[in-house]
Formats: structure tokens, C-alpha cells, sequence
């Protein structure tokens, strides 16, 4: 068991909107890590990071995510996160992994650095999403397969451009290389 297609990027790139309408459009179901570490814990994830702490969180993040792969068979999204983890990026190696990307300006205005997004409302939210952002992207580059830069798109327009790039590899119909 293997998802058709792995989401991931930075905070506000669309995983999850995007990744709810691609698994519409390939008539699969959707999952969302996020939602996964906080059924496991019992809390939103805001709560998990001030009651258990960013790192207790990691920890549920990465066994959530190994669950996940081992048993959605639809589109999966990952927080933005997840690809810290080496075991996690071990595992995403083989799989079809589609990274959406987002720039600074773009990424602030559509997280508006809130508090859904624990890690973007400490003391200075801008620079800890610049260097987010910076430090990242090799990882999301090294296990993705495709990458569609998100910046001047709508989320119906991602989802096009995402498909024609994916072809039949995420379709179903080929698997991925
Ligand atoms: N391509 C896009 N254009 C405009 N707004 C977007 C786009 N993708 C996502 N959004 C908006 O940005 C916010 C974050 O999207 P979300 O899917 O939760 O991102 P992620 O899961 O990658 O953090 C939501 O309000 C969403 O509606
Ligand atoms: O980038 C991160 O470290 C995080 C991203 C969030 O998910 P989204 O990328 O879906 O916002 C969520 O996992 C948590 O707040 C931490
Ligand atoms: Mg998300």
C-alpha cells in the first residue's frame, strides 16, 4: 500500500487545498498529517506544540506520516515540516512526491503567520519563515519528484498545471519512476 501522490512544501504553498481537490480529481480519497498527529494526540496542533513542545510533536508527526504511507492508497498531504526528519525523507524516496512551492511574500500572506501555524507566531514570524523557507528547500527538492511553484496561481489553476506535469504517473494508470 502506497499513496497515488505525496504533498509537500512550506506552510501556505496549499497542500491541503490543493491536495483535497487532486485527490477530487482523481476520484481517490484524501489525508492530511496533520489531522492524523492531532486524532493521535487528542489536541489541536497549536496545543500540541505549547502542552508537548515542538519536538514531542515532531516525534507523533513522523510516526503519523509513517503510518500514512503504509496505508492511504489516495493523496496524501504532509505538514510543511515533516521532510526534517531523515527516516521521513528515507521513506518518501520511492514514492511520487509532488512539491508545491511558495515564495516569501505569498507564503506570509497566506498563512497570515497565524496561530493554526504554532512555529510562525513567535517573536519575529518573518524571519522565522524566511528561514524556514531557505533551509527547506533542498530537503523538498531532494524528495520530490515534481515541482509546481504555487506564487501566481489559484489552487483550481495548481491542480492543472500540477496534472499536466504529473501525467500518467499520479493518474494511476503508469507507476512512478
Ligand atoms: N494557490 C493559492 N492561491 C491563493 N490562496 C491559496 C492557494 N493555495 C492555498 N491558498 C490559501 O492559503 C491558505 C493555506 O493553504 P493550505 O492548503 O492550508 O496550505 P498548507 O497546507 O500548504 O499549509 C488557505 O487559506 C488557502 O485557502
Ligand atoms: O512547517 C511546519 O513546521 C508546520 C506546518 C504545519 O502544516 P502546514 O504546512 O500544512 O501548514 C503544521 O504541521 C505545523 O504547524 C508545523
Ligand atoms: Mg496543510
Amino acid at each position: 500500500m502506497t499513496p497515488r501522490l505525496v504533498i509537500v512544501g512550506p506552510p501556505g504553498a496549499g497542500k491541503t487545498v490543493v491536495g483535497r481537490l487532486l485527490a477530487e480529481r482523481y476520484g481517490v480519497g484524501f489525508r492530511d498529517t496533520d489531522s492524523d498527529a492531532e486524532r493521535l494526540v487528542g489536541r489541536p496542533i497549536p496545543e500540541i506544540f505549547t502542552v508537548e513542545g515542538e519536538s514531542a510533536f515532531r516525534e507523533i508527526e513522523e510516526r503519523a506520516v509513517a503510518e500514512a504511507l503504509g496505508e492511504h492508497t489516495g493523496v496524501l498531504a504532509l505538514g510543511g515540516g515533516a521532510v526534517m526528519a531523515e527516516g521521513t525523507r528515507k521513506l518518501l524516496a520511492d514514492r511520487p512526491v509532488l512539491f508545491l512551492s511558495v515564495g516569501f511574500a505569498e507564503g506570509v500572506r497566506r498563512t497570515g503567520l497565524s496561530a493554526p501555524r504554532p512555529l510562525l507566531t513567535g517573536v519575529n514570524p518573518r524571519a522565522t519563515f524566511q528561514a524556514l523557507l531557505r533551509d527547506r528547500l533542498p530537503l523538498y527538492r531532494e524528495v520530490a519528484d515534481w515541482e509546481v511553484d504555487t506564487d501566481e496561481l489559484d489552487p483550481e489553476t495548481v491542480v492543472e498545471r500540477a496534472v499536466l506535469r504529473m501525467g500518467d504517473a499520479a493518474a494511476g494508470g503508469v507507476p512512478a519512476e
